[in-house]
Formats: C-alpha cells, structure tokens, sequence
C-alpha cells in the first residue's frame, strides 16, 4: 500500500506535468529506466531517499520503481521540497514524505518515516538519513545492503563516521563520481545558484563586485557565471594550490576579512563552517547581499548577523534585510541555505546536470544489489561512469574518435624515444 504525507494532493497534476517536461531532458536516466523496466534489478527491494524533492528527483525515483522497487523518499533539506513534486510523485505511486518549510521536527519526523519503510538501500544528500539510520534507528541496520551519498559534504561526514569505525554499511561515494562533481558541482551550482540569485532579487549581476567563498568543484563554477555575466570576481580560499588556481584563472585572491569589504554580492561554497561570522559582518559596504549555495545554513553564521543588527524582516520573498546600528543594511538570501534550492524561486541543477547525477545514483544502487559488497566507502565504479558519459554523448550526437591499435601499443610502450 503507497503511504504519503505531503501538503496538498491537489497540486498532482502539475507536479506530474513539471515531471515530464524535465523527463524530455534526461534521456540518459530514461534509457536506464527503459532498461530497468527489461531487467528488473529491484525486484523485492525497497530503496528509501533523503533528497531534494523537486520534479526532477521525482523521475529518479520513477526510474528505480520501473525497476521494481518500492520506493520511499523524503527531503534533504527542510526548505528545498517543491510541494506539487511531491503530491506529483504520490500519484504515481512513490511513498512521498516531505513538505516545503518543515521544521527541524518535521524534517526528522518525514525522515523517519522513510525508514519506516526499513530500505534495504538508502541514497542519501548529506547524510542525515545515514546518520539517523546509525544513531537512532540501529535495528534497521541489518536490513540496508548499502547507501549511495549524492554530495561533498555527505562524503566527508561519511568518510568520518567509516574513519572512527562507526560507519556499519557499505557506501557509494556518488559525489566522486567524474560524471556527478565535474559537472552538477561545477556546471550545475554555477548556473542554479545565477538563476536562483537573480531570480530572488531581480538585480543586475554586471559590474558587481562578487566574492566567492571556496575555490572547489563549486566555487570554479560559481566564479565562471559570475565572470560570464560581467562581475568583477574575488575569491578567498583555505588551501594553497586552489587559491593560486584561482588567481591564473584571472580572480583576485585575498583573506575573507578584507574581501568582505569589497563584495556587493557573496557566495559560499566550502562546505565549512563560520566562513562568515563575527567581524565580517562589521566590515561589509552598505547593501552587501549574502548567499550560501554551499553546505546547509552553517557557513554564513545567522546568529552573529542576528546579533549585530538592531533589527531584521522579510522584505522580499526569500530576502531577509538586517539593518545594522550604523544604519548600513545586510541582506541575507534564503536564511543562508542553499540558495539554488531552498530559495523560493529555486529550481536546483538544470534537467541536463540531474540526468548525470541520477544516472550515477540509478547505477550505483544497481551495483549495491549486484555485488556483495564489504563496509566501504568507495567511488562508484570508473565503468559506470564511462557508461554514463557514453550515454549523455549519444543523446547529444557527439561522436569521439577511438584509439588505433598502434597508439594503444604506443601508449603502453616504454622503448621507443626520438
Ligand atoms: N548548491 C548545490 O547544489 C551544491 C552542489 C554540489 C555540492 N554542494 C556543496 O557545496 C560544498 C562545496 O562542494 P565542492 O564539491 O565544491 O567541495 P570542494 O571540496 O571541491 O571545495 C571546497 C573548497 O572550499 C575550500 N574551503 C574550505 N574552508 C574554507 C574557508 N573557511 N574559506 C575559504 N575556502 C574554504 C576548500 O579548500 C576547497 O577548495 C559542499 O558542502 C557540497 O556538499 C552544493
Ligand atoms: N542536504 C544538504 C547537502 C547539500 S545538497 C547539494 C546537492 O544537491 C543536489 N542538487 C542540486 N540541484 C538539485 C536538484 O535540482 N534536484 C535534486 N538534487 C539537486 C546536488 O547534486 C548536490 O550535490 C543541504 O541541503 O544543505
């Protein structure tokens, strides 16, 4: 029996419509599906999901019943679900749990009853559902086969959870996946957080000073739009090689302290905490709009803002305005989490970035049920990756050229000099 919990099921049909125009632009997750309806991987299994519930998510999970799966999903984080996404998927049989601007109870709450469901394999984003699954809801731990991570900071908390012997089931570091980060991390953020950015503000990003918080998969895509759409781009940066990356591919580099002083737009993408906090906020020019499109609501510190200012309110859907004693104004976005998605108007990736990262998802929860696997946390496989990219470059009618036998024996070759 389908069990849902979502706002209104009266939103169905449009969920379901928004479901099939981005299915038009995922034609490698709709192969998979085709082959998954053929094959049926998933006969018997139940796949439980912490994800952001939006219609393009919808079509994962689409993909895995098609595959035989019962499928339970929830949101991964408390602002990002689309509420007709997910009345959309309750109607075509997905166990949907999950609504827009839930509360830290409701969050846990809605991801309980995803395991309710007792997964055999989770596809976790961030891995909150994990963590539960390994602190609150131990018993289920014999059930799960495996869990797939979909992003950075997931696998890092993963990866330390496995580092200090906690971790008790096997993981696919789906994140690590050349078909996910190079592009959803890079292209993906780059673009969403742009659309979301403008979106929310309606303002022009065209001769704006724009800072850049972290020079990783993300930071390099956010640093490109905002340098494609005519901002002057600072970025700030922990680690050595990333900060001289940064400075050849022609930013000023600088410590956030004095970078702050500069921005008229910032946006954080580390995956850290406090990367701005305490005298930041002090040191900013009038108008500053802050965004994170990094790692929940921690990496702009929202207390220290609160703290600061004498007063704060909504000014505009998903703009908090902060005026400070000396009258200056901070405008902070989306409570400081994740603007691409937990902004009102935020979409998440673009249906051609999702189709990657669900790709990856779909075949790696295959490769959980088809290989017995130890407690690891490994990169999903490199032949499901060159499975994916050979898919996207079909359905972009891209051909590539293939090595000759003569350079195959030339390249494995240690002989032959000038
Ligand atoms: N918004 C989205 O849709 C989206 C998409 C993918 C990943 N993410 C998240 O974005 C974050 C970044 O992901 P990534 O793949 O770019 O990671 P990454 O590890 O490639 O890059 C993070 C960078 O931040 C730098 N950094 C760390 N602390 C810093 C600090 N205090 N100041 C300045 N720089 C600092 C690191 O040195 C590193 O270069 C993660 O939390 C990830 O989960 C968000
Ligand atoms: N759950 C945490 C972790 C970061 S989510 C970042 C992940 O969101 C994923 N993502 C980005 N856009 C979309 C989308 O439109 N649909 C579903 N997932 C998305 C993307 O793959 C990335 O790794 C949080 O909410 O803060």
């Amino acid at each position: 029996m389908i069990m849902s919990k979502v706002r209104d099921m009266s939103l169905a049909d449009e969920g379901i419509r928004k479901s099939e125009w981005v299915q038009k632009h995922m034609p490698v997750l709709e192969h998979i599906k085709k082959e998954f309806e053929r094959t049926q991987p998933f006969e018997g299994i139940t796949i439980g999901s912490c994800l952001h519930l939006e219609p393009k998510t919808i079509n994962l999970g689409l993909t895995l019943q098609a595959g035989g799966a019962e499928v339970a999903m929830t949101g991964c984080n408390p602002l990002s679900t689309h509420d007709d996404a997910t009345a959309g998927g309750a109607a075509l049989g997905l166990n949907m749990y999950g609504w827009r601007e839930e509360t830290e109870e409701e969050y846990y709450e809605t991801l309980n009853d995803v395991l309710d469901h007792k997964p055999d394999i989770i596809i976790d984003d961030g891995a909150d559902m994990i963590l539960v699954l390994h602190q609150q809801r131990k018993e289920l731990l014999g059930n799960v086969m495996g869990a797939c991570e979909e992003t950075t900071t997931g696998v890092h908390r993963l990866e330390a959870m496995h580092a200090d012997g906690t971790l008790k089931i096997p993981l696919i570091a789906v994140n690590d996946a050349y078909t996910k980060y190079l592009f959803d991390n890079r292209y993906g953020t780059g673009q969403s957080s742009f659309d979301a950015i403008m979106g929310t503000t309606n303002m022009l990003i065209a001769g704006k000073t724009v800072v850049v918080c972290g020079y990783g998969w993300c930071g390099r895509g956010v640093a490109t739009r905002a340098d494609g759409l005519g901002a002057n781009v600072i970025v700030t940066e922990v680690d050595a090689i990333r900060a001289l990356e940064a400075r050849m591919d022609g930013y000023r580099v600088m410590p956030v302290n004095e970078a702050v002083k500069h921005a008229d737009l910032l946006i954080t993408v580390t995956g850290n905490i406090n990367v701005i906090s305490g005298d930041d906020f002090k040191n900013m020019k009038d108008r500053c709009m802050l965004a994170n499109s990094g790692h929940f609501n921690v990496e702009i510190n929202r207390n220290d803002l609160e703290n600061q200012a004498k007063s704060f309110k909504e000014v505009r859907e998903s703009v908090e305005e902060f005026i400070m004693e000396d009258g200056r104004k901070i405008y902070l976005l989306a409570d400081g989490r994740l603007v691409n998605l937990a902004a009102e108007r935020g979409q998440g990736h673009p249906a051609e970035i999702m189709d990657l990262s669900f790709a990856a998802q779909a075949l790696s929860a295959k490769y959980i049920v088809e290989n017995d696997l130890d407690v690891v946390v490994m990169k999903s496989p490199d032949e499901l990756d060159y499975e994916i990219a050979n898919l996207k470059l079909k359905a972009m009618d891209i051909q590539i050229d293939s090595l000759s036998d003569r350079q195959t024996e030339y390249l494995g070759d240690w002989k032959e000099g000038t």
